[in-house]
């Protein structure tokens, strides 16, 4: 049974005010109802003015995206009766949007790269936001911070067809919007997805306002296995709105098609009609994703992998570049692989390390001064560092301090007769052809220096110790 899902995507635009008035976006950590003035609050004779930027950024992204952008594209009411929506209607586009048919190349869950169709985008002002008060309070409160912040809705044709497939959607656009420089990924509920789902021949639902990727493919994941479940009882999926409950991994029934509202869009008088497409060729894109992936694999040598890694993030991708010159595929490997699992683990973001320390620690690994080993405990302490808010001491400084530059020559010679002259079962073993057995010696000789000497380097000191009947 085939698997149909389409995305509707709002998109807070960050601008430096809101769309249709000099409010600030900036609301995050102020006061609720503090970002607010006569238009956003929708007091009487109040009328909108359309900010221009925001209308920049939905050209930048209908660019980037491919898509024509209308001749003249129109604003609309919708009218819907909500505390979170003062006016009793949102300022939207409904049939004349600002662009439409556009394409974003996605990986398929085979690994081939197929393409997922935008239907159209449009600009719409984001409604108010309900805080209810926790233990069961009669009231609940509102925050008009948020109301007129402008949002760029994306809307997909359903080409997706798995929730993975969905997920990998999202995070291209998602790094498409960064790149862009029309979206705060950091900012918390800055993308929200309303997430259409059907089986082939089945009605459709919409899972609404859901925040998070993860969330998207949980929501979907769930609607799979219940209309299934629905189909194999002989039962129907009906057309209806869902909502998804994030802690509990669910979506419950919020209404059917029938009891769905009826807007009565009409266009909106106080703004005129866009005439924008001519200023479409004036618009400068930045390098996008896959152009920047190309470039790193043809420019530093490096892999695939690590190409589409670095550049899923351009702040990531800035990083790598500010490091590349020590040793490019050194450093792809590091940051790729060692960096970026050190900062999960810490739930910091690449913004917080400085890139010059980076660049010392790789120039210290490719010269040979210290070991791998090493490397990554040195790494571990400027990054404890940087996160407690300490200053982040040169890789050197830390290396010269405990020691740890790579073990010589004379030291290993020291090391592995005391280890071999303390293991005589294992160098027995090891003369009988247990190949663990040497990784036992080479490990107690690594302890000993604490990772200063190579691994693999050591295997053969050791090994020709032995061999040689050093012992
Ligand atoms: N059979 C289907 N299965 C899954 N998704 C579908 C299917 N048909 C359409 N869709 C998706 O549903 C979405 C339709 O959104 P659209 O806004 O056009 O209509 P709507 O949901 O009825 O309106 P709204 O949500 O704005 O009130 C698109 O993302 C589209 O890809
Ligand atoms: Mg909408
Ligand atoms: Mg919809």
């Amino acid at each position: 049974m085939k698997t149909i899902v389409g995305l509707e995507i709002h998109v807070q635009l960050s601008t430096a005010t809101k769309l249709f008035c000099g409010c600030s976006t900036d609301y995050r950590d102020d006061e609720p109802n503090t970002h607010c003035c006569p238009v956003c609050l929708a007091l009487p004779g109040a009328l909108p003015r359309l900010n221009k930027k925001a209308v920049d950024y939905g050209l930048k992204v209908a660019k980037a995206l491919d898509m024509k952008v209308l001749e003249e594209s129109e604003f609309a009411r919708k009218n819907y009766f909500y505390p979170d929506l003062p006016k009793a209607y949102q300022i939207t586009q409904y049939d004349k949007p600002l662009a439409v048919e556009g394409t974003v190349e996605i990986e398929d869950d085979e690994g081939h790269e197929k393409i997922v169709r935008i239907t159209r985008v449009h600009l719409e002002e984001d409604p108010g936001r309900l805080v209810h008060v926790a233990g069961g309070s009669k009231y609940s409160l509102v925050d008009y911070n948020r109301s007129g912040i402008p949002l760029l809705e994306i809307v997909t044709e359903p080409d997706m067809r798995s929730p993975q497939e969905a997920r990998r959607f999202l995070n291209k656009l998602r790094t498409i919007l960064e790149y862009l420089g029309v979206f705060d990924g950091d900012r918390e509920g800055g993308l929200r997805v309303d997430a259409n789902i059907s089986l082939e021949g089945s009605e459709r639902v919409e899972v609404k306002n859901i925040s998070s990727y993860k969330g998207v493919e949980k929501a979907l994941t769930f609607e799979v296995t219940r209309q299934k479940n629905l189909l194999r009882r002989g039962q129907k999926v009906t057309r209806e709105t869902r909502h998804f409950m994030e802690g509990r991994g669910i979506t419950t029934s919020a209404r059917s098609k029938e009891e769905e509202h009826d807007y009565r869009y009409f266009p909106e008088p106080d703004l005129r009609p866009l005439r924008v497409a001519d200023r479409v060729a004036a618009i400068d894109l930045p390098e996008l994703p896959v152009a920047r992936k190309n470039r790193f694999m043809t420019q530093y040598g490096i892999s695939l992998n690590h190409a589409r890694t670095l550049t899923g993030d351009p702040k990531l991708a800035d990083f790598y570049e500010a490091v590349a010159h020590v040793d490019p595929v050194l450093a792809a490997t590091w940051v790729a692989d060692t960096l970026l699992g050190e900062l999960n683990y810490r739930d910091m973001g690449i913004a917080a390390v400085p890139a010059e320390r980076i660049a010392e620690l790789l120039a210290l690994l490719r010269t040979e001064t210290i070991t791998d080993t090493v490397g990554v405990q040195v790494l571990r302490e400027m990054l404890d560092a940087c996160a407690a808010g300490k200053p982040c001491e040169p890789p050197a400084v830390i290396v010269e301090r405990e020691g740890l530059a790579r073990a010589t020559g004379d030291e290993f010679a020291q090391v592995v007769e005391k280890a071999v002259a303390a293991n005589p079962r294992a160098v027995e073993d090891y003369r009988a052809g247990k190949k663990g057995a040497l990784n036992f010696l080479v490990g107690q000789v690594m302890k000993e220096t604490r990772g200063r000497a190579d691994p693999r380097e050591l295997g053969k000191i050791v090994s020709e110790y032995i061999d040689t009947g050093g012992v």
